[in-house]
């Protein structure tokens, strides 16, 4: 028997399936860890047999030295669904088989040599006939009869003693064992804060936002808290370790570990059964029959805010249990779902598991035994739980499923709804999509006829959607109003505070970075060639696309209004907060942001808080755009509409449009009617007036025939490569290169493909890493694939790495 192994070993040059044949004696199986010799000295490695076959070309294959344990890790269909992965995302074999399996499982082995009971008959032998084998021997008798390998290996004198050890043991003289290392990572977390004083801070921002906003970012973050958890940290940052190294190399920030405190329950609230409306009725019908029916089917929920989407989930995951199936609920982040869970919980019990990043690593590893041996019926969780080994799934959710958290933004570069899409496929599941604001590569995927729509056009109890004003801010500055509340906005919340009625004001930071925008007129330069917001470089003075390449000289005058004001656009929640002070001396507030929210379950406590009603106002970011469910809120504010706009993004407009529709869609949701302010600088963008009167359809006909005619997704698929090396000229021409021979095969094949030029990455310098890229837009095509990966192994030298990513979510 052959069986295809891969290698549990972060290197491109390992990254290959490699063919070992199973002993006879040795029961093996898909899924099980073995170790393998490997390469020329057959040092033991780890690995995962992701296959068996029945012959191979290769010659001389080595044997599978033995079992790491009995366990059987993942089954057929995950092995074909680690393959996938691999060939759409290029993602390394070892970092999929880390997300698939949990953290707990991949904790170092270590291999542990005992001396069996015949050991004492060697020693007393005669016959000793090799050198080596007597001091191992001895060695493991003077340690008390076993002794980790490596440490084996010194005593001994030797690097590998593998093949002497594989006789030892066929003599029946030692066995060995895998143990888990204890890793001391379960224990303890890892924090970061300010290693220099909160002023000096905030002068370091200023000066950082003009050249490494992601290290502005952090700073910012950090300024305004004690400490916060790393993962968090960059979580909030949308960022990466590396540039918190960069500031700890600078001596502005310290990371240190804290020991990490138990896992706690997330609460249950009580489950109120309701009488489901008919929108409610007919969805839960037409997908049930689906489930029923084990069909692969593809669902678009597309439900207006407040349409009662929970309760379907609700209802169709009971329907699955009653046929003994599985279901798989997805939602973009679970500490600012926590009314969500809550409400699973509520309903289902101890049937449920929850899985979110706040877990320790030994408590996911037990919930994901837990899964795999089939005592759940529900898994819910973020991104990563899409690869909850549930046996007998029949249903995958994905809620909100517009949210760019479900693209994963480190290795393995996948999207969320493509796996979904994938296990729905080969395990007979039903999956649904669902949002108020579809993401448009989803929407144009239902109008073709991929996905089956579903629409739920009214709220529940047929309440109104929010009516939206949007106010013009350059007016208000004209007629004197420095403020950053419109006098509108003031009033309104003046009403509702007389009234006893909540408020959320949401301030729009998602943008918050180096476009360039008139502040008179709100013109925004663009690249002619793609139609994206171009991006100021302070040290070049000028101005780039992030694209193409496209340059020009930086604007000192608008070419729109000859106005000089043209410049940057940032504010934060706490100039928020001074403001309502100011204004409203006896409203209470709540501020919701990166700042607040470091401490865990902090969200939970805000939310918590606020829903109890003592609080008038709720100000916040993006995270309190999704999911919240509060009768008595009334009033919805949007401080700045704008900033997300000008992201250099072919996405900005339609992640614009939602957020705008989501965050309008907070207010009104009880009994009384809601009511929202949208704040912009530039009203005349066909935006504004899509998003007050919520209207995502004509908004989706206007953007989906841009994209078309620019040829964006979903017209095609848009792969970003990225070099990065310690030199700028080493990372560049490497990348150079392999666009080339990427051009040939294009070329030879005779495939439609646009490839963009090398150029150097919006984040230029990470980690002291130089780092180019290019982007190319090309529909899938399986030979341009295969070749890709074959450029990757080629490709890979110890000062560059290639680093490719389809459909990235954020073009750093
Ligand atoms: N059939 C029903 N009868 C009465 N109330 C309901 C019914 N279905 C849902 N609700 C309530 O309506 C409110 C809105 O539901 P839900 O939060 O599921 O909306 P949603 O579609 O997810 O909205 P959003 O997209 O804005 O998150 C909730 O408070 C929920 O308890
Ligand atoms: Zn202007
Ligand atoms: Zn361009």
């Amino acid at each position: 028997m052959i069986c295809e192994v891969v290698i549990n070993n972060i290197s491109r040059h390992t990254d290959n399936i490699y063919h070992y044949l199973a002993p006879e004696n040795l029961n093996v199986s898909v899924g099980q860890r073995v170790v393998v010799p490997f390469g020329r000295g057959n040092k033991p490695l780890e690995g995962y047999v992701l296959g068996i076959c029945e012959e191979s070309e290769y010659k001389n294959l080595k044997e599978i030295l033995s079992l790491a344990d009995g366990y059987v890790y993942f089954n057929e269909k995950t092995a074909s669904l680690i393959k996938f992965l691999h060939h759409r995302f290029f993602s390394p074999y070892c970092d999929i088989i880390k997300a698939v399996l949990p953290r707990g499982v991949s904790l170092k082995m270590v291999t542990v040599v005992h001396l069996s009971d015949n050991g004492e008959d060697y020693i007393k032998s005669k016959i000793k006939n090799s050198l080596i084998k007597e001091r191992i021997v001895e060695t493991l008798k003077e340690n008390g009869g076993f002794c980790e390998l490596d440490e084996l290996c010194k005593n001994v004198g030797r690097k590998n003693i593998t093949q002497t050890l594989k006789s030892l043991v066929c003599d029946n003289i030692v066995y060995t064992e895998l143990k888990k290392e204890e890793g001391q990572k379960d224990k303890y977390i890892k924090v970061a804060s300010l290693a220099i004083e909160r002023e000096e801070a905030y002068r370091m921002c200023e000066i950082l936002e003009k050249r490494a906003k992601a290290q502005a970012r952090v700073v910012e973050v950090l300024c305004e808290n004690e400490s916060v958890s790393l993962s968090e940290l960059l979580d909030i940052c949308e960022t990466s370790k590396s540039v918190v190294d960069v500031l700890e190399q600078k001596g502005i920030v310290t990371v240190f570990e804290i020991p990490r405190p138990f896992d706690e329950e997330i609460s249950e609230i009580d489950d109120k059964k309701v009488e489901l409306t008919d929108e409610q009725k007919s969805a839960v019908e037409t997908v049930g029959k689906s489930i029923d029916n084990g069909e692969n089917k593809t669902f678009l929920i597309h439900g207006v805010t407040g349409s009662g989407k929970t309760e379907i989930y609700l209802n169709l995951i009971e329907r699955c249990m009653n046929l003994g199936k599985q279901s798989l609920f997805l939602v973009p982040e679970i500490s600012l779902t926590p009314q969500m869970v809550a409400q699973v919980k509520g309903r289902f019990g101890s049937r449920v598991a929850v899985i979110h990043s706040m877990l320790t690593v030994r408590k996911r590893y037990e919930e994901w035994k837990r899964i795999n041996e089939g005592e759940v019926s529900v898994v819910v969780g973020a991104r990563s739980a899409v690869f909850s080994p549930l046996a007998k799934l029949g249903l995958i959710i994905i809620d909100e499923e517009h949210e760019g958290t479900y693209k994963s933004e480190s290795s393995p570069r996948y999207h969320t709804t493509e796996v979904a899409r994938f296990r729905a496929k080969s395990e007979g599941a039903v999956l649904i999509l669902a949002s108020a604001t579809p993401s448009f590569e989803s929407y144009w995927r239902a109008e073709n006829g991929k996905y089956t729509l579903i629409e739920l056009k009214n709220r529940v109890n047929n309440r109104d959607l929010p009516k939206v004003t949007t106010i013009d801010m350059r007016k208000e500055l004209e007629n004197g109003n420095f403020s950053i509340f419109s006098e509108r906005l003031k009033t309104e919340i003046a009403n509702n505070l007389k009234s006893k009625q909540q408020t959320i004001l949401f301030l729009n930071k998602r943008g918050y970075s180096s476009f360039v925008s008139c502040r008179k007129c709100g013109y925004v330069p663009k690249c002619p060639n793609c139609d994206i917001s171009l991006t100021y470089h302070k040290n070049g003075g000028f101005m780039v696309c992030h694209y193409c390449d496209y340059k020009t000289e930086k604007l000192d005058v608008c070419p729109n209004c000859q106005s000089e004001q043209i410049r940057f656009f940032g504010l934060g929640t706490q100039k928020v907060t001074d403001e309502i002070a100011k204004l409203f001396p006896s409203a209470t507030y709540l501020r919701m942001d990166a700042d607040t929210t470091s401490k865990r379950f902090s969200h939970e406590e805000i939310l918590n808080k606020f829903r109890d009603e003592k609080t008038d106002i709720l100000v916040g970011t993006q995270m309190i755009t999704k999911g919240l469910d509060f009768e008595n809120v009334t009033l919805v504010g949007v401080i700045a509409a704008d900033l997300s706009l000008y992201q250099d993004d072919f996405r900005a407009g339609e992640k614009t449009f939602s957020l705008l529709t989501q965050v309008v869609g907070r207010a009104g949701r009880g009994e009384k009617e809601g009511r929202a302010v949208v704040q912009t600088y530039y009203p005349e963008n066909e935006i504004f007036s899509y998003a007050s009167n919520q209207d995502y359809v004509s908004f989706y006909k206007n953007e989906i025939a841009l994209r078309r005619q620019m040829l964006y997704p979903p017209f095609c698929e848009m792969i970003n490569f990225t070099a990065s090396s310690d030199s700028e000229k080493t990372a560049f021409d490497a990348l150079l290169n392999f666009r080339n021979a990427l051009l040939d095969e294009i070329k030879e094949k005779n495939i439609k493909a646009d490839v963009f030029g090398v150029q150097s990455a919006p984040m230029h310098r990470i980690n002291n890493k130089f780092r180019s890229r290019f982007i190319m837009k090309m529909n899938y095509n399986r030979e341009i694939y295969e070749r890709i990966h074959t450029l990757l192994k080629n490709f890979y030298k110890d000062n560059v790495s290639i680093i490719v990513d389809v459909n990235p979510v954020n073009m750093y």
